[in-house]
């Protein structure tokens, strides 16, 4: 059996619905398994009062992005998602393969998950992903927004964990050869949620989802029947060789 996780911030919903094309894609591979993790919101109140934005929602671009309506979405997606497991260190460990999401935000990865990834820093020394397949999806307000760039910079953390990033290639993922607002790209999946994040992921965005998800099973079960995983270590020299 070959074990993907999922493992995902989502503030508004959009990546939390996006996970679940990912997951389909997962599920189609005979023999591959899926678990859906997230990674939790800030604790601090302050953070959570600056998150929601509330000072600004009468602003002009406070009204051009839904501020009001999205303190409401804000609260409800994070009560909807309560029943999904937080991800501990040892579910990366457990994974064959990991698959990463969440908004695009400033062009990166929220703060959330890079302080995440920062919690896992000992992996890059205890070498324990190395070798794992991973791969991003992401949503942004605008096309223009940056969720390629998002995607570009967020894989740097994962190739410091060793990890075998896996990408959309075109001859799979025609929808993206588009002169349309769409999402998806060679880095990765994306969904466009719209300025006032009122847009949700569309079926050309859900397929190339899912085939990320299908393509890191793959590549997962590939890697561990030919014991790449389980030997990558004394295949590279890195360990046990004197
Ligand atoms: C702090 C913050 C920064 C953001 N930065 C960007 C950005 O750089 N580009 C963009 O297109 N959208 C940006 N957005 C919009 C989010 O990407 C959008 O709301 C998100 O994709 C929705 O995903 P979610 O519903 O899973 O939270 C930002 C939103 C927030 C709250």
């Amino acid at each position: 059996m070959t074990t993907i996780a999922i493992v995902y911030y989502s503030a508004y919903g959009h990546i939390a619905e996006l996970s679940e094309a990912v997951a389909e894609g997962i599920g189609a591979v005979e023999g591959a398994v899926y678990s859906r993790l997230r990674i939790p919101e800030f604790s601090d109140p302050a953070i959570q009062v600056a998150l929601q934005r509330q000072d600004q929602v009468s602003s002009k671009l406070g009204k051009h992005f839904g501020l009001t309506k999205r303190v409401e979405d804000y609260k409800k997606v994070q009560q909807d998602q309560a029943m999904i497991p937080v991800a501990t260190m040892d579910d990366l460990r457990e994974a064959d393969g990991i698959i990463w999401g969440f908004p695009t935000y400033l062009g990166t990865m929220p703060g959330q998950v890079k302080s995440f990834l920062d919690q896992a820093g000992q992996f890059c020394t205890t070498g324990e992903l190395e070798g794992k397949p991973t791969a991003l999806f992401t949503s942004a307000g605008s096309i223009h927004g940056g969720h390629e760039a998002a995607l570009l910079t967020s894989l740097v953390p994962l190739l410091h964990f060793g990890m075998i990033y896996v990408g959309l290639p075109y001859t799979e993922n025609t929808e993206y050869l588009t002169d349309k607002a769409v999402g998806g790209s060679p880095y990765g999946a994306s969904t466009l949620a719209g300025p006032d994040g009122s847009k949700r992921p569309c079926d050309d965005e859900r397929k190339m989802a899912g085939r990320l998800g299908t393509r890191v099973a793959i590549i997962a079960d590939s890697l561990k029947k030919g014991r790449f995983l389980s030997c990558n270590k004394n295949v590279l020299g890195t360990k046990g060789s004197g």
